[in-house]
């Protein structure tokens, strides 16, 4: 897989690249500093991936604007047709855990109201998500359905909605990691709420939405990028197939936050 990064990409190539190589970059900072200090860990990964991406995005889109986890946001992105949201890196918990792949890049592309493209790179397993190349995940497997919901965080609304649905519930760290444990057909459901940033979300919907999955808030509203205040607290990625069941128990369930 080429990984070069030129003049004449795509923005979807871009991003998919970028996230890629600040993937690589991640690796590296694992592999140097070690896990024996998780929160330098975490600090030098989270500053040395910002780092990359902020340089990248400055020198192939000059003109864009950028909302990233890591850096002041600038409110002139309110008034730019072009905003690119990034998470340097996503399950920062997980990233300093030895072992564990549960872990992100998020680099997406918003253009006058929708995402336009977008990469998750999960540096860990060695692979990139992208919307440009992403295909619906084969077919959903017999059993119970799946839902992936934070390791640490998870809302009781995910076990009360997994219950009403008859689902199991799989922990797992990272939102592009369980978004994209849907999107690759190894989880069916991605229900979060009570808290989460544009930056957590944007890259890993932007690809669950061209692989053709269902992909809003728990209310069925659709999500909303490059708002003023970039809090964007609830989601459900699944299967469309699945999509009415889990907003009725969403519903139905006395524990959806208001
Ligand atoms: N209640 C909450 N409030 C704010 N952010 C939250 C949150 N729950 C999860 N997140 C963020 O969503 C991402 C995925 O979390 P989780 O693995 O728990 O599902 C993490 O991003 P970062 O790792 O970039 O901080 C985490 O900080
Ligand atoms: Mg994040």
């Amino acid at each position: 897989m080429t990984t070069e990064i030129t003049d004449e990409l795509t923005d979807a190539e871009l991003a998919s690249r970028l996230a890629t190589t600040a993937g690589r970059r991640l690796l590296q900072i694992r592999a140097e500093v070690g896990f024996a200090d998780p929160k330098a860990l975490r600090a030098a990964g989270d500053a040395g991936s910002q780092e990359l991406l902020a340089a990248a995005l400055d020198r192939y889109r000059p003109k864009d604007a950028v909302l990233s986890e890591e850096a002041v946001d600038d409110p002139a992105r309110l008034s730019a047709e072009r905003v690119w949201i990034v998470d340097p890196l996503d399950g920062t918990r997980e990233f300093s855990e030895e072992g564990r792949t549960d872990w992100a890049v998020h680099v997406a592309l918003w253009r006058a109201g929708a995402l336009v493209a977008g990469a998750v790179a999960l540096p860990g397993l060695g692979t990139t998500l992208s919307t440009a190349t992403i295909t619906p995940p084969p077919p959903a497997e017999p059993g119970p359905p799946r839902l992936v919901a934070s390791r640490t965080r998870a809302p009781r609304l995910v076990t009360d909605v997994a219950e009403r649905i008859g689902g199991v519930v799989v922990p797992l760290g990272s939102a592009g990691a369980k978004a994209a444990a849907v999107i690759r057909g190894e989880a069916d459901v991605y229900l979060h709420a009570g808290g989460q940033y544009e930056w957590d979300s944007a890259a890993p919907v932007a690809v669950a939405l061209a692989a053709g999955l269902h992909a809003t808030r728990i209310d069925g509203a659709p999500l909303r990028y490059n708002q003023p205040d970039p809090l964007l607290p609830d989601l459900v990625i699944c299967r469309p197939g699945l999509a009415e069941a889990v907003l009725a128990a969403i519903r139905e369930s006395d524990t959806a936050p208001a």
